[in-house]
């Protein structure tokens, strides 16, 4: 069982936590307890409550010194900015548009400060503000403008990025993990402190969005309230792997009880994405909240982002590639991959899948957690097999085809969100330049946030891990 890795910066062997205090440093394999008692989750930036979302509600506003930052934000929602080639976009639209752009060119480029570089919660807010600024200002250019982003953001963004080690441009743990906060203060739990997060999945709501519109809240909340209710899976995975090590015949029996559990689980992730469609219009969906999330690699003109100034800091370089936001970042479904020993990895040795692409787009911690699980001398999918034993064969399959399951159910969210309204839009412009006449089939298959061939892709992942499971004979 193992998973494509990209490099990773040197403490790969000895991993800082970045979320908390803790300068634990753990091996990158092992059992899940650190010798001195740390479970290694702690290390990770996976937190025992919220797995790998933010532990608490994030800050909400950046301090003082960076409030041009956030102004700017706040303008933008406010003046309700429109994208540049929506169409009927109305000369008064545009020109907001244009005079917001015009402050930001004349911001200054505000320094980052060594304050702001050893928090990692300053930085993930620096890096939420920024990249939102960052998609407003692209999406909201003339569609034949060239993408030229100003030195005030592409300098502070690229800084930012650089020192949390993922790419510059908008990612889930802008719009999900790091961009959430109770809409109530929460109820006392049991035992008198808050109730735990995971309780309280109808009383999250999104701090920052483009629109404001609750289908794009709900679209972020989908996909929060699945990290929340995954953190029962990810504890049942520790539990499992622990009784791994063990390995006899009473382990066996907990660890069938403990993937029963987790096929449960993994139910109740699919109802809560098909949940999305109760609030969030994939007409709404598709032509007023995905369109802000385009990366370079989903560009209808395939324009090139150039970030101004990057040539004169020799500390900076010129992203590689940039792919929206997707929850195909979401480390919670990558690690039921990984334990369940579905092979996402490429067949062609020098383009990486699209998975393991998405790995760099996670937090580093979250990206080396994943490492770490993945180079488990003992994975599950083999002790299956070895193990011979009827019962945990049939609940090993079970979870495996309530994971299959979840996609085919993600396939049908896709093509209510994207496929459908992708057509009735199509047909819709060419109607209007074509005055009805029959209609040529789309050009080019349909792209994903995350720049795939979205219908090929997620029927190949579907494919791939309905082909863990094991037949018994
Ligand atoms: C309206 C809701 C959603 C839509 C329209 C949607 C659409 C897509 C599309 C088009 C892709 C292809 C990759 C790309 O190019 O971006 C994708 C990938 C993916 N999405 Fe979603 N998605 C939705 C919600 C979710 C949620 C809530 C999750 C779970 C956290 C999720 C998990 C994934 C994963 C893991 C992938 C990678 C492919 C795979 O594992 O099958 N998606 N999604």
């Amino acid at each position: 069982m193992t998973i494509e890795v990209n490099p990773v910066p040197p403490q790969a062997d000895g991993v800082e936590a970045s979320g908390t205090n803790a300068s634990q440093t753990v091996p990158a394999t092992g059992p899940t307890t650190h010798p001195n008692g740390v479970p290694v989750s702690h290390v990770f930036d996976v937190d025992p409550h919220t797995g790998f979302m933010a532990p608490q509600p994030p800050i909400p506003r950046l301090p003082e010194q960076w409030e041009q930052w956030e102004a700017m934000l706040d303008l933008a929602t406010n003046s309700k900015l429109q994208c540049g080639d929506k169409v009927g976009l109305t000369e008064v639209e545009a020109q907001a548009s244009e005079s917001w752009r015009a402050q930001i060119r004349k911001m200054p480029i505000l320094p980052l400060s060594p304050e702001m570089l050893a928090s990692p919660v300053l930085l993930r807010r620096a890096h939420l503000v920024l990249s939102f600024l960052l998609h407003f200002y692209v999406q909201t250019l003339p569609p034949h403008d060239p993408v030229v982003v100003p030195r005030s953001i592409s300098l502070p963004i690229l800084r930012v990025s650089k020192a949390l080690d993922i790419p510059s441009l908008l990612t889930f743990s802008d719009t999900v993990l790091y961009n959430w906060d109770y809409k109530r203060a929460p109820p006392k739990g049991e035992d008198g402190g808050a109730a735990e997060p995971a309780t309280q999945l109808d009383n999250i709501r999104s701090q920052t969005m483009f629109t404001g519109m609750v289908d794009e809240e709900e679209f972020y909340m989908c996909s929060a309230r699945i990290e929340l209710r995954g953190v029962e899976a990810l504890e049942l995975m520790r539990q499992t792997m622990d009784e791994m090590f063990v390995g006899d015949t009473i382990a066996v029996r907990r660890i069938s009880d403990y993937l029963k559990s987790m096929a449960n689980v993994i139910n109740e992730l699919k109802t809560l994405l098909l949940d999305v469609r109760k609030q969030c219009d994939p007409e709404i969906y598709y032509n007023q909240v995905r369109p802000w999330f385009r990366g370079e690699d989903s560009d209808n003109r395939k324009r090139k982002w150039v970030y101004e100034g990057v040539d004169e800091d020799p500390e900076l370089s010129h992203p590689l590639e940039l792919s929206g936001p997707s929850a195909g970042q979401s480390s919670l479904v990558h690690v039921l991959d990984v334990f369940l020993g579905v092979d996402h990895q490429s067949k062609s040795p020098d383009k990486p899948s699209f998975m393991s692409r998405m790995l760099t787009y996670m937090p580093r911690n979250h990206r080396l957690f994943l490492k770490h699980l993945s180079a488990n001398p003992r994975p599950l999918r083999e002790f299956v097999i070895s193990a011979g034993d009827e019962e945990l064969l049939e609940t090993y399959n079970k979870t495996v085809l309530a994971l299959k399951e979840f996609r085919d159910a993600h396939m049908i969210i896709a093509t209510l969100y994207i496929v459908g309204p992708a057509r009735r839009a199509a047909r819709a412009a060419q109607e209007a330049l074509m005055g009805g006449r029959e209609l040529p089939d789309f050009g080019e298959p349909l792209k994903g946030t995350g720049g795939t061939d979205l219908v090929k892709f997620l029927k190949d992942t579907r494919n791939r891990t309905g082909a863990a499971m094991i037949s018994d004979h």
